[in-house]
């Protein structure tokens, strides 16, 4: 449609009336915020002023408690609402430069025919009686979504809506002024996704609340199922159908659940910057987020040195170039499968009637209960109750013997010779303290052997204080031996899998070395959380999980486990799997956890890349077939054979100047070690300026980088140049899944190098699915 036509105009004159609601609205907003403001000033200032503090009798001690809970839940109050304005004000201004970017006009059955507009927040009109934009997460929003003119359907939490769509707009409204206008047919304007997907990438992903399809809309709107999976080809939306979905259940359940309730297990962490804004952008507060390595750290870090996910993949990939035994890659397989997590269930078992391993317990380098008194204690005790039960009263008996050394120690000398060490504030405190506390009992003379007395006490507690919060956490049982004792025992009534020798060994080295591995991790908390009680939370509402196909299968066993409340929503796919999980991600794909539970859809078409890429990407793998692609124009990959390494590294170059001269904002030559990544970056030429990223922890950054592929997950990239696509580097079929993963991460380009042959995935997509280079031809 043009300007000059005749609906343009009017259409442009609504964005003009709507605007002036929205300026009307902001000057409201301005004065009720800055009013607001001044209160919270005003009683930060005066907090103490309106609190009554009186602590002579117990009566008044729990008034002015009372008094001053009130006074700080008025100030948190004020101090919400001013976060929740400042989060409207925000959108308002938002508003004011885009106010809609949606139109259709429906008539309910037997009614006359309404224009709805669809925008990122509702809007009301000046006497708050009609919606001039609808929020595109209303219920009636999702006909806009899931439909062409033509009969509707459309449900509200009461009932099912039919009618009649006789209009479908799409709006570009930049600062107030209508840029582009289409009136849609079957899909969401494939003239404005044209446009956002031909764009240039950012350094954070970028909503698409204006363009999202049909069969993105459906999960991001599903509300029924416990463990909702989603199985979708690269680049056809996961992340931010995710994203949108939590935007969704945030608006949808808003009485009932806030964004910290809502926790995203991303790849990365370079992934959790990359996504941070979208919430933000939509109004809406960005949920927890966490990859599962930050939650292992957090846990184990401070005992183990811990191998990292990009660890264990750089060493799989490392130790297969020099042909090391597969075992090791069984013992990996074998350790994150379910028969891991059955086998320590058995030796769980078997520890509650022997082998326990506990701590002697010691003070002041003496042992003041030894192991053997701890285990003695802990079988006496009825054997038909649960081991965290059993601990729990352990825990009880070895703090109540602490109560019995503390009296003893009391008496002794140390006491009285670190009392006259505590230096002056220590003292001044413990003074103080001494002297409430005879005030309280109403004694008015300063007894010097009380004195004495309440310092060798003081001094004892704080000695003692560290060994009474590891008595506390459970320290005094040996984790770590019970777990090498699975492995040094073999007890004979478990079921031991075949190579399970080789196993033992490997895990007997890494643990005399402090060295956790991933495949032990999971096992690790298993079996701490099964002996001390699992650790449970039971807060979170909503668990996501995207790059879902990179969980083991005592991963997903271990999570489900952890958040008993939560829905969860796993976003996968098979053909990404560079941790070697694709096998378990297929068997929850197929199987579901929560049985009759789970629903499953699929994502086919993949937006990311131009059509000429997916068309290469798609013959990639053995069943890509049913892949599509999104109707988008572009150049044909480039394959460059050469017969040398540093022919190659000359090439590359040579493209990546190319690329970067042709404007593309994000260029990206991915590898599949980190070796090769230094080797490509101490090749190139220092005006390149090219980031080499070895970390997951680096932000993400625009302009030429080099990267490992793992490290690239779920990233994207105008330009990508894949190094080293050979016949010896990429051939197995993780490989080729690896070498899908890489060249799937291009939106506008895509080079592919290799040195004498290509990678056997390369030869079998038809030629005329690319174009070949032996030379760069600029
Ligand atoms: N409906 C849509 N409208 C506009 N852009 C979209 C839409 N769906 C996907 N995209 C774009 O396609 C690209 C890929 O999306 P996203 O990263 O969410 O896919 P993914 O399935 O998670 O990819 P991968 O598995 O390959 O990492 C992004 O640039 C995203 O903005």
């Amino acid at each position: 449609m043009d300007p000059k036509d005749k609906d343009w105009k009017q259409e442009q004159d609504r964005v003009g009336r709507v605007k002036e609601v929205i300026t009307a609205k902001q000057e409201k907003f301005e004065g009720s915020t800055s009013n607001l403001k001044e209160d919270i000033i005003d009683l930060r200032k005066k907090f103490w002023d309106d609190v009554t503090v009186n602590i002579d009798e117990p009566d008044d001690v729990i008034e002015t408690y009372a008094s001053i809970k009130q006074q700080a839940e008025l100030l948190s109050e004020r101090e919400r609402s001013h976060g929740q304005y400042f989060k409207s004000a925000k959108l308002l201004e938002r508003m004011q430069s885009s106010p809609y970017f949606g139109r259709f006009d429906f008539a309910e059955e037997d009614s006359s025919t309404e224009s709805f507009y669809i925008g990122i927040a509702s809007l009301m009109d000046e006497k708050e009686e009609e919606f001039l934009v609808y929020d595109w997460r209303a219920p009636v929003s999702s006909l806009y979504y899931d439909y062409s003119p033509g009969p509707v359907q459309y449900q509200t939490p009461e009932d099912n809506i039919e009618g009649e769509m006789t209009l479908k707009r799409q709006y570009i409204i930049q600062n107030g002024v209508i840029q582009g206008m289409f009136n849609t047919g079957i899909t969401i304007g494939d003239t404005l996704l044209q446009k956002v997907l031909g764009g240039q990438a950012t350094s954070q992903m970028k909503s698409i609340v204006a363009t999202i399809q049909k069969e993105q809309n459906s999960i991001i709107r599903n509300e029924n199922s416990r463990l909702l999976i989603v199985q979708g080809v690269a680049g056809s939306g996961k992340t931010s159908v995710a994203m949108q979905r939590i935007a969704y259940l945030l608006y949808q359940h808003r009485k009932q659940i806030t964004a910290d309730q809502i926790l995203l297990f991303s790849p990365n962490q370079m992934f959790s910057s990359y996504v941070a804004s979208v919430l933000p952008e939509l109004g809406e507060e960005n949920m927890q987020q966490s990859t599962y390595y930050e939650y292992v750290q957090k846990r184990l870090d401070q005992e183990y040195t811990l191998e990292s996910p990009f660890q264990q993949v750089e060493e799989a990939l490392t130790s297969r170039r020099k042909d090391a035994s597969h075992l090791f890659e069984e013992m990996v397989r074998f350790k994150s499968s379910i028969e891991f997590k059955q086998l320590l269930d058995e030796y769980i078992d078997s520890l509650a009637k022997e082998g326990f391993i506990f701590r002697n317990i010691k003070f002041r380098k003496k042992i003041k209960i030894t192991a053997k008194e701890i285990y003695n204690y802990f079988y006496q005790l009825n054997d038909q109750m649960s081991i965290p039960n059993r601990l729990e009263l352990v825990k009880e008996w070895i703090l109540k013997k602490l109560k019995d050394i503390e009296s003893e120690e009391i008496e002794k000398d140390w006491p009285e010779e670190a009392a006259a060490l505590l230096d002056k504030d220590d003292y001044m405190s413990a003074y103080q303290k001494l002297e409430q506390k005879q005030n309280l009992h109403e004694e008015t003379f300063n007894d010097s052997i009380q004195e004495e007395q309440f310092l060798r006490s003081l001094v004892v507690k704080r000695k003692l204080a560290p060994l009474r919060k590891q008595v506390k956490q459970f320290r005094f049982m040996n984790i770590r031996k019970m777990y090498k004792q699975l492995f040094d025992q073999n007890p004979a009534s478990l079921k031991l899998p075949e190579h399970w020798a080789f196993f033992a060994e490997k895990t007997l080295e890494n643990l005399a070395a402090y060295y956790l591995p991933v495949e032990d991790q999971t096992a690790y908390l298993y079996l701490t959380d099964r002996l001390e009680g699992k650790k449970m939370n039971t807060d979170i509402r909503y668990v996501f999980i995207d790059e879902a196909q990179d969980y083991s299968a005592f991963q997903y066993s271990y999570i489900k486990e952890m958040f008993p409340s939560a829905h969860f929503t796993l976003l996968g796919d098979v053909h990404q799997s560079i941790f070697n999980h694709n096998e378990e991600y297929s068997t929850v794909l197929a199987e579901g956890w929560h049985q009759g539970q789970a629903v499953k859809q699929e994502l086919l078409r993949s937006y990311r890349s131009t059509e000429p890429i997916v068309e290469f990407t798609k013959m990639l793998l053995e069943d890509g077939k049913k892949i599509e692609a999104f109707n988008r124009d572009g150049e044909c990959p480039q394959i460059y054979h050469s017969d040398s390494a540093d022919a190659q590294l000359d090439m590359i170059e040579k493209v990546a100047r190319h690329r970067l001269s042709q404007g593309f904002e994000t260029v990206a030559i991915l590898c599949q070690t980190i070796d090769e990544c230094r080797a490509v970056h101490s090749y190139l030429k220092e005006d390149l300026h090219a980031g080499l990223i070895y970390k997951e922890t680096q932000p993400f950054q625009t302009g030429l980088v080099i990267l490992p592929v793992y490290l690239a997950k779920g990233i994207e990239f105008e330009s990508v140049l894949v190094y080293n696509a050979s016949s010896d580097i990429y051939y197995k079929n993780e490989d080729r899944l690896m070498l899908y993963t890489a060249c799937t991460r291009a939106m506008h380009v895509l080079d592919v190098f290799y040195q004498n042959e290509p990678s056997p995935f390369i030869e079998r997509v038809p030629e005329n699915k690319y174009e070949k280079k032996t030379a760069v031809q600029l």
